[in-house]
């Protein structure tokens, strides 16, 4: 993979790794994983990082999560319950999409529409209050729901709420999903009926606010959609949030997959997005390293 990543970060990232595999400098958490005892480098900072707190769950609480995210510059721990933001505010972080209802019941079936409405409602209020921007949403599992009539009832379902969202000041961020990768139920989704990143596209342009959005999740389009750096140009103005991982697999973002992360991040810059990007692999290895490598190669 062609990276633009200097020479010396990309050494830096490595002679980290080396120092791992030879157990020099670092430092054993109590959760088994190692961490440099040294501070790394400042960022450049172009890119706003963040760090999707699912997939390191298992190795870290929220406390802890929000110690390392500051550590590696950065700035938010995302998709986390409003009674740990005053835990991120302690070492300076936000969270920069709050969760909501989940992916398998959304607003592609009005009989869904109630729940989902009620827990937006209560998300937008705590983001209002949080000063937090962003709240996830999805159109849920098709279940014999045609595609055409998915988006009807999606258009009607999220413009029952919108305003709500438009008077807070807050986003709704629909997240496109792939429905490709059968392997696990955190890498794809089969069944997701917003599988397409212009199927989302067309819901979010017939809501029509400027609060409704798009969570473009690089390693969901690129299963589904691919043509990853013209969508993030053609769709600029509806992107809300952007996620990350490796493809395939949706782990670390190494030589071992197939995305060109920098000079996906270099276009993100180029469009002006101004929102954050959050990490959201699933650790193969010592998730500090895989994180750590994940920030300095997306830091352009
Ligand atoms: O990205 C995913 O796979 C999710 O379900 C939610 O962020």
């Amino acid at each position: 993979m062609e990276s633009k990543v200097s020479r010396r970060r990309l050494l830096q990232s490595s002679s980290i790794l080396a120092a791992s595999a030879l157990g020099l400098d670092l430092q054993q958490s109590t959760a088994g994983e190692k961490q440099p005892q040294v501070s790394p480098q400042p960022l450049k900072g172009n890119i706003n990082q963040s760090v999707v707190h699912w997939c390191f769950k298992k190795y870290w609480d929220i406390e802890k999560t929000a110690q390392i995210a500051s550590q590696l510059g950065i700035k938010s721990v995302e998709l986390t319950p409003a009674e740990n933001w005053d835990t991120l505010k302690k070492y300076g972080l936000t969270c920069a999409i709050a969760s909501s209802h989940g992916f398998k019941s959304g607003f592609n079936n009005p009989a869904h529409w109630d729940e989902c409405i009620q827990i937006l409602r209560k998300r937008i209020d705590e983001c209002a209050a949080g000063g937090v921007k962003n709240v996830i949403t999805f159109t849920g599992m098709r279940d014999g729901i045609d595609d055409e009539t998915g988006v009807k009832n999606c258009v009607a379902g999220f413009k029952k709420i919108i305003g709500y969202a438009e008077k807070n000041n807050v986003n709704l961020c629909l997240e496109m999903l792939n429905s490709r990768d059968a392997s696990h139920p955190m890498k794809g989704h089969p069944g997701y009926q917003g599988d397409h990143t212009e199927y989302c596209i067309d819901i979010i342009k017939q809501v029509g606010s400027d609060r409704m959005k798009l969570l473009f999740d690089i390693y969901h389009v690129q299963i589904m959609d691919g043509d990853v750096i013209r969508r993030i140009r053609e769709h600029k103005d509806y992107i809300g949030h952007v996620h990350t991982a490796g493809n395939p697999g949706r782990g670390e973002l190494d030589q071992k997959q197939e995305i060109n992360y920098p000079a996906i991040m270099q276009a993100l810059q180029e469009i002006g997005y101004k929102g954050y990007v959050g990490q959201e692999f699933i650790p193969t290895r010592d998730p500090y390293e895989g994180l750590q490598q994940a920030v300095l190669l997306c830091d352009v």
